[in-house]
């Protein structure tokens, strides 16, 4: 899969901008600033639905203005797909494929997949478990909306649960009976997402270390590890066991909300102990594992995006990251960069097909 072409309406420092793209590799050069990491983002979004980077849509209007609009036109097993993404302040999102709009973006989400490594991706190491259990649950939705509607309806239940929580403190009052509604409702939803997350853990972590491997050079030892409460007991045992607690903390303390993904290297955590290109190459890793895991999952080739990349590697693990990406496993790929002689000297090499892009004001 490919796209050929890109148009910008007011999106983020963009008033207009129209791009022919190389169905091979594709170079965004240009200062800080530019639009570089811009460009790829209005590419997400049209696979998406929404930025990769805010998704808030009005902020990616072209400050002092009232709509933006991109438009793309992929191609996709012999056929072209022509999507348009639009959005005026106070109207709702318009999302359309071939010209028909889309009911709900969910639909869309799936058809024309990509994969974004970008820096802002530290957030995976350096924040706290919702990011992880997000990048976690991304990847399983891709292919399995129930998946999307159980965890949707687990944390409507959570909330109503925790209402109901507050409710007791405030009025110095308990109803056993009540909370078991809730309690049983975690677990029937709980259990579904705990083990389509266990399943894709154990497709997912075999393709992560070996892509972790080819990029290190097997330097160094690590860890991707699946954490959760209900590897010992089931939602239904763990509420009952940790109630007490939970009347007086007044939220629910345990359940697949708690869910984490653990990252080590050398059996230490990475977030403390890896280095900046250790920790660069993981998050590379986890990527093109994400990569891997989707164009199986959907039987198409993902387009890749990759912003920043080179930044904090050495030369061996670009030219690494290089050899992998000119494989035959993948097709179209962006790559940004402020050196544009650093890139076309990298891409030349790779014998593939290229087009170099020069943004300037
Ligand atoms: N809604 C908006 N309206 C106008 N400008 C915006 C908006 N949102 C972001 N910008 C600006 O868009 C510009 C382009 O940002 P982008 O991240 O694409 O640059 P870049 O070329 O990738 O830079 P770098 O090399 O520093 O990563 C920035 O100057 C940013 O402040």
């Amino acid at each position: 899969m490919n796209i050929k072409q890109l148009s910008l309406l007011n999106y983020k420092n963009f008033d207009s901008l129209e791009l022919e793209f190389s169905a091979s590799i594709n170079c965004i050069a240009g200062a800080n600033g530019i639009g570089k990491t811009t460009v790829l983002d209005a590419i997400y979004h049209l696979s998406y639905g929404k930025g990769y980077f805010n998704p808030l849509s009005t902020q990616n209007i072209k400050h002092g203005e009232e709509l933006f609009l991109i438009e793309g036109q992929f191609e996709k097993n012999g056929s072209t797909e022509k999507i348009s993404c639009g959005f005026k302040k106070g109207a709702k999102k318009i999302l359309k494929r071939n010209g028909k709009l889309y009911d709900r973006i969910t639909e869309h989400i799936g058809l024309l997949p990509v994969v974004m490594i970008s820096p802002a991706d530290r957030d995976l190491i350096s924040e706290g478990s919702d990011v992880r259990r997000k990048f976690i649950d991304g990847n399983i939705s891709q292919a399995d909306s129930t998946y999307l509607e159980n965890l949707l309806a687990y944390q409507r239940v959570l909330s109503q649960r925790n209402a109901l929580l507050k409710f007791f403190a405030a009025n110095h009052t308990f109803d056993a009976e009540n909370l078991a509604i809730y309690d049983e409702q975690l677990h029937f939803y709980g259990s579904s997402i705990y083990e389509k997350r266990q399943a894709f853990l154990t497709e997912f972590t075999p393709l992560f270390l070996e892509q972790y491997r080819i990029i290190s050079g097997e330097k160094e030892n690590i860890a991707l590890e699946y954490h959760s409460g209900l590897h010992q007991k089931n939602t239904l045992e763990l509420l009952q066991e940790n109630q007490a607690k939970d009347r007086a903390l007044q939220y629910t303390s345990v359940g697949i909300h708690k869910d984490d993904l653990r990252f080590e290297i050398e059996g230490y955590p990475m977030k403390k102990f890896g280095s900046q290109g250790q920790q660069k190459s993981f998050l590379i890793a986890l990527k093109l594992a994400q990569f891997q895991f989707l164009r199986t999952q959907s039987g198409t080739t993902p387009i890749l995006l990759l912003d920043d990349v080179f930044d904090k590697l050495d030369e061996n693990r670009v030219a690494q990251l290089v050899k992998l990406v000119k494989g035959e496993e993948y097709e179209q790929i962006f790559i940004t960069d402020t050196h544009p002689e650093r890139t076309e000297e990298i891409v030349k090499a790779t014998g593939e097909g290229y087009k170099m892009f020069t943004l300037s004001s």
